[in-house]
């Protein structure tokens, strides 16, 4: 008799790392023993697991990449058996009149064969809300949250039936709080009513966890849906999955800890300011310095050498949008994040060749650098340490092919506490 391979229920494409750690915490909060890979695996599938996140870095680079890359990892966890595509994006609906979330979505609907799908950011365990089709972040508007400044994807409009409207081609409409506050079936009546409209696309109400709850079984047999983490905590009942703590079991910690930021995010600083303020030790990296020339990687490690058996260390480039801003503007915008993160992903691979087995990575950009240095291709999630970041286990070619645990955390979560507390949720 031949063994079965694994089959998994739900397979996911997420269009950044901590993006996609993000979804699938909550997946494994909901009871789904996921694995997270970094880009679409070369081989089939060899954990047994319900559901898989395949991490791009597509959010940013040009849409006919982002479709090519998307339907390259669609086409993988279908060979898994994936019975649901799952497209995730970010909880701001990051994004430019260009893409790449019309166009993702559009190319995956068209190779499902599927003509109707949702689209919602809603993630309110980290205050991301929809309501009549506007995102609040907290209690703003997405356009006045700070987002309007993004360098990349700056979002100037809440309303996101206009700004999915400009990426697609397909009709948008909306799914409003009053459909949702009434279940599924409201929600079944809502989708038939704008299909008969014409509408292929639906942005989603939903401002509490019950909501989105409530949303989960009127998608059970949608091919395709789209939208930020918090959709997930409604989809694992529909395949008979109830949360179990066992879902996010890892093995057991241990090495020394280290934490890495090049996020220059509100919530990051404030994480920063927090772990110095407690007196913990804590090295800045100067990109101007870094551009001079001379060994900072060097430099950073034999800072760390002797302070690592102490306890957690933490190595940044973190720093104020003013700070930051004047260093783009000696340097340029991509050269200055460029070489920061080849810096910080050389320090990461420095602390795990010497011995950091607990690493916190903090920033999206940051945490795709740094993954691909320490050479890891598969997540394993555990559980969570604050809403959208879990700890993982991860076998890394720079721990010689062991395994470590790694935390990345996307830019703006996370309590101000977040990078001493991390290491005590691992005990
Ligand atoms: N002091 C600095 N000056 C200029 N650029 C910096 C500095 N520190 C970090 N950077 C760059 O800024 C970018 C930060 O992006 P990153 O995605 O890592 O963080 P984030 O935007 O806060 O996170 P997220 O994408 O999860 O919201 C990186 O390219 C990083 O190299
Ligand atoms: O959805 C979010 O906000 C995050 O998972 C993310 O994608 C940050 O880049």
């Amino acid at each position: 008799m031949t063994a079965q391979a694994p089959s998994i229920v739900l397979g996911c494409i997420a269009d950044d790392f901590t993006g996609a750690t993000d979804l699938a915490n909550n997946l494994v909060r909901a009871g789904m023993r996921v694995v997270q890979t970094i880009g679409v695996p070369q081989a089939p599938l060899a954990a047994d697991v319900d559901a898989v996140v395949v991490a791009l870095k597509s959010r940013t680079i040009p849409p006919a990449e982002a479709v090519a890359q998307s339907l390259d990892a669609l086409r993988w966890l279908q060979a898994q058996g994936a019975r649901q595509i799952y497209f995730k994006y970010c909880s701001t609906f990051d994004s430019t009149p260009a893409g790449n979330i019309g166009p993702v979505t559009e190319a995956l609907m068209d190779a499902l064969q599927c003509d109707f799908t949702i689209a919602t950011p809603a993630f309110p365990d980290n205050k991301r809300t929809v309501f009549k089709g506007y995102l609040f972040v907290g209690d703003v508007l997405l356009d006045e949250s700070g987002m309007q400044n993004h360098p990349l994807t700056p979002m100037t409009d809440a309303n996101l039936v206009r700004v999915l409207q400009a990426q697609t081609r397909r009709k948008v409409g909306l799914i409003d709080h009053v459909a949702v506050a009434q279940g599924a079936e409201a929600v079944g009546a809502r989708i038939a009513q704008l299909r008969s409209e014409g509408v292929a696309i639906a942005i989603v109400d939903a401002v509490s966890n019950d909501d989105l709850l409530r949303l989960g079984p009127a998608l059970a047999a949608m091919p395709l849906v789209t939208a930020g983490s918090g959709v997930a905590i409604g989809l694992p009942a529909n395949f008979g999955i109830a949360p179990s703590s066992t879902a996010s079991a890892l093995p057991a910690a241990g090495g020394l800890r280290a934490v890495v930021s090049g996020s220059c995010s509100l919530a990051t600083n404030r994480q920063v300011a927090d772990f110095v303020a407690a007196g913990r030790p804590a090295l800045a990296l100067d990109p101007l310095q870094l551009a001079a020339g001379g060994d900072a990687v060097g430099q950073a490690l034999a800072w760390a050498a002797p302070l690592l058996p102490e306890g957690p260390v933490l190595i940044y480039s973190t720093a104020e949008p003013s700070a930051v801003k004047s260093v783009q503007g000696r340097l340029g915008v991509e050269e200055a994040g460029a070489m920061v993160e080849r810096a910080l992903a050389a320090i990461a691979r420095g602390l795990v060749e010497r011995g950091v087995r607990q690493l916190v990575v903090a920033g999206g950009e940051t945490s795709g650098a740094c993954v691909q240095a320490l050479g890891i291709a598969q997540l394993q999630i555990g559980g969570q340490i604050d809403p959208g970041v879990p700890w993982c286990h991860a076998a890394s070619a720079a721990a010689g092919g062991a395994g470590l645990h790694i935390a990345l955390k996307s830019g703006n979560f996370g309590s101000d506490d977040f990078f001493s507390k991390a290491f005590g949720a691992l005990r």
